[in-house]
């Protein structure tokens, strides 16, 4: 048996809808797979788990043809948004439930079963019933069950989208641990930004059932290729053309510190946008009139819209807000430092 992960090419045609992605995942990494509501991510997913038929490409996993064979069949692990544990089961026996399908003895299974929930800290809940169990909790024992089988692919779909924002957090990084410590491929969905930066080595944008960027998460988060991607990684982004350190955005010149020819994009940071009464003195050369299109509480600060020659996100502290007054459809001076911007080949 070679061990060489996850190779896929992922057909799936829907009346108004085509997926078609390759994923390859080599053993031990996790990819997250992000994208617009629609995507497809969750029909990929699917696909992988022979829950739905495919129109065309194959499934391979270590070698081994994996598309003809029945879901129950596939050396697959799933944690899903909502867990789906048998209620009528006792944690212990949720995770036994895998094993004793496989064949494997009654006591064997319970052997397992309690060195899983042991790992994922929970041996003291063994007993409880599902109802029992809190969101983390039972979270934990959709993990253990998914690991109960000895999968070679792990698929989470939404796995922490269930949880309140503390335990999201614990919990986050306990998956984080567990997801390390498993020597197979993992493929994670999910729509928080956050989940996959922490708990992907590798992230695959997906936007109309086609890959548009894929990467480490620090790369794609630094250079996003798409709007959804820009706004995912909180960035404001164009695409023009570079001539030297200027990139032409319609009507806007934007000056960069990097020297770039051709298609490119330019990036920068909201909080990067100084704004401004009236034209500021000196003049920095990333220098733009625009108008405000709205105005919202963003974290601790204010988020401006800005419509103009481009349109752009500003981000400003409630004292700046105080200080210039803005409101809806105001008139404004907007300036970005070209050291600020990030050009990249588009
Ligand atoms: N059973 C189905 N029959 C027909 N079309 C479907 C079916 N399930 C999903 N689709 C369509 O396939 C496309 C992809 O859906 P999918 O659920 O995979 O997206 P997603 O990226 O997981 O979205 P979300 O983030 O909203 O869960 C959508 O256009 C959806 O309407």
């Amino acid at each position: 048996m070679t061990a060489d992960g996850l190779r896929a090419t992922l057909v799936v045609h829907r009346p108004a809808f085509t997926l078609d992605i390759t994923l390859d995942v080599a053993p031990g990494e996790v990819v997250a797979l992000l994208g617009p509501n629609g995507a497809g991510k969750t029909t990929a997913l699917r696909a992988l788990a022979g829950l739905i038929p495919m129109s065309g490409g194959h499934i391979s996993l270590d070698g081994r043809p994996l598309h003809h064979l029945a879901p129950e069949q596939r050396p697959i692990g799933m944690v899903f948004q909502d867990y789906l544990l048998f209620p009528h089961l006792s944690a212990l026996d949720n995770v036994a439930f895998g094993p004793r399908c496989q064949g494997v003895s009654k006591a064997e299974a319970r052997r397992v079963a309690v060195a899983l929930l042991e790992r994922v800290g929970l041996a003291d809940r063994a007993a409880a019933k599902p109802r029992r169990l809190s969101g983390g909790q039972a979270q934990r024992v959709a993990l253990a069950r998914a690991l109960a089988v000895r999968p070679r692919l792990m698929l989470l779909d939404e796995p922490l989208a269930a949880l309140d924002a503390h335990t999201r957090l614990e919990i986050r990084s306990q998956l984080r641990r567990h997801l390390a410590g498993f020597d197979g491929a993992t493929v994670l969905v999910t729509h928080d930004p956050l989940d996959a930066m922490v708990l992907a080595d590798r992230l695959v944008v997906i936007e109309s059932g086609v890959v548009v960027q894929q990467g480490a998460p620090a790369e794609v988060a630094r250079r996003p290729r798409t709007g959804y991607v820009a706004r995912l990684v909180g960035l404001n982004l164009y695409r023009g053309i570079g001539d030297g350190t200027r990139v032409e955005v319609g009507e806007l010149t934007l000056h960069t510190s990097e020297q770039l020819d051709g298609p490119a994009f330019v990036a920068f940071s909201p909080a990067a946008v100084a704004l401004y009464r009236t034209r500021p003195d000196g003049s920095p050369r990333n220098l733009w009139q625009a108008t405000i299109g709205g105005i919202e509480r963003h974290g601790d600060n204010v988020r401006v819209h800005l419509d103009g020659p481009i349109t752009a996100f500003a981000d400003i502290t409630p004292a700046a807000l105080a200080d210039l007054q803005l409101s809806p459809g105001q008139r404004i001076w907007a300036s970005v430092k070209a050291t600020e911007t990030h050009a990249y080949p588009a």
